[in-house]
């Protein structure tokens, strides 16, 4: 009996397949998958397996660290490539994703990525290990897709079923690296954006996604781009806020927010040991915070200053959305289940077009 051996999927492999409506029906596949229901669930639902992530210190460094992200998600369906929204039959996904944080990467001289990541896919038959996949840009897509899904159901859907195609926002991205980038190009492609502040520690960083974002939408949009020198500036007049850096203060504050009107938040990022550091305790206070996964919360959210209202999956589910005028916040900590549906997607999608790694 002989082994076969696992294929390799190299991130040109991944990229080359890489696109949106992929990309945001697998993590809302996902986001529900995770949702365990009071009552007995149907028959045939899909349900998610997925223990507490690990973290390994490289050293005794906080800020260098190993994640293993193991999920088993169960009878979920997703759409395959061809006919995109169409129900194909459910599926089942066992994988583990393996993801290093090294935040002092980008001040390496050349720098390099702050996350790099690999997914294992394994045959849920056997066991046996089929695939290994080049994960990092994964990790940022599924990561901005699931503050896509967030805005539309937390935000957009307070207004009306049809708002996140007809109304305006105002957007903010504080933090301008890798997820801060793709944040802002996608939210920019999916939703009518009338002003995009951007703010960066390193307000060079900034200017420079500025132009790249200028350069793309050339004239096509009417999107208004601007570069900030504070968060405050960044955030006074924004409907919707994305913040991803590794910052242990708190960037965002209550006072900062536009009064008395719905705001909502994606909040990405984190300092070492502490997941919800770049949000002020006195914005937390105020606002309905949604996680990814309650299990996660409970791990990595020690200390938080409020209740969590919901998980994300379960507003999608039952259309409970927050009030026009509410603050609401996504937690976004990234689930493994995302990192299974996403990379399974992937494959099927390289397998449908006959790619090879
Ligand atoms: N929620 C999720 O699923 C995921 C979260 N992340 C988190 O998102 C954050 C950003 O990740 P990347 O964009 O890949 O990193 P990156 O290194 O590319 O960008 C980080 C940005 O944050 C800024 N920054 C760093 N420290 C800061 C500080 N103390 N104050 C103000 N700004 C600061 C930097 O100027 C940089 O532009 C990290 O905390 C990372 O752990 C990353 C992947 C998935
Ligand atoms: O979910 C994820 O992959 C990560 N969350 C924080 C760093 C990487």
């Amino acid at each position: 009996m002989s082994a076969k051996s696992p294929v390799y999927y190299n991130a040109d492999a991944v990229r080359r397949v890489l696109n949106w409506p992929l990309v945001n029906e697998a993590v809302e596949s996902a986001l529900k998958a995770v949702v365990k229901p009071r009552d007995q669930k149907p028959p045939g639902s899909s349900f998610a397996i997925q223990p507490k992530r690990s973290f390994t210190a490289c050293g005794d460094n906080s800020n260098k660290i190993l994640f293993t992200m193991p999920a088993f998600v169960g009878n979920y369906s997703i759409a395959s490539e061809e006919s995109p929204g169409k129900v194909v039959s459910p599926r089942s996904t066992l994988a583990c994703k393996l993801v290093t944080s090294f935040g002092g990467n980008p001040q390496r001289d050349p720098p390099l990525p702050s996350i790099h990541a690999h997914v294992l896919l394994f045959d849920n038959q056997t066991g046996q290990l089929s695939a290994i996949m080049a994960g990092t840009d994964l990790t940022t897509w599924r990561t901005v897709s699931a503050s896509l899904v967030a805005t539309k159901h937390l935000y957009f859907r307070r207004f009306g079923s049809l708002a996140e195609t007809e109304r305006e926002i105002n957007v903010a991205i504080v933090g301008c690296g890798v997820q801060g980038q793709l944040h802002a190009a996608a939210f920019c492609e999916h939703f009518r954006v009338k002003q995009l502040n951007l703010y960066n520690r390193t307000e060079a960083k900034a200017q420079e996604l500025a132009e790249q974002l200028q350069r793309e939408l050339r004239g096509e949009s009417a999107t208004q781009i601007a570069v900030c020198r504070s968060a405050k500036e960044a955030c006074q007049d924004a409907d919707v806020i994305c913040i991803a850096t590794f910052s242990k203060e708190a960037l965002i504050h209550i006072e900062d927010l536009k009064s008395k009107q719905g705001v909502h938040i994606n909040a990405v990022g984190a300092g070492p040991g502490c997941h919800f550091s770049e949000v002020a305790p006195d914005l937390y206070r105020q606002a309905q915070v949604y996680v990814d996964c309650y299990a996660n919360a409970e791990a990595e959210l020690k200390g938080f200053p409020v209740p969590i209202t919901a998980e994300l999956g379960a507003i999608i589910l039952d259309g409970n959305y927050p009030e026009k005028t509410a603050i609401s916040v996504f937690q976004s900590m990234g689930m493994a289940s995302e990192d299974a549906c996403v990379a399974q997607a992937v494959q099927d999608a390289i397998l449908s077009r006959g790619e090879a790694s």
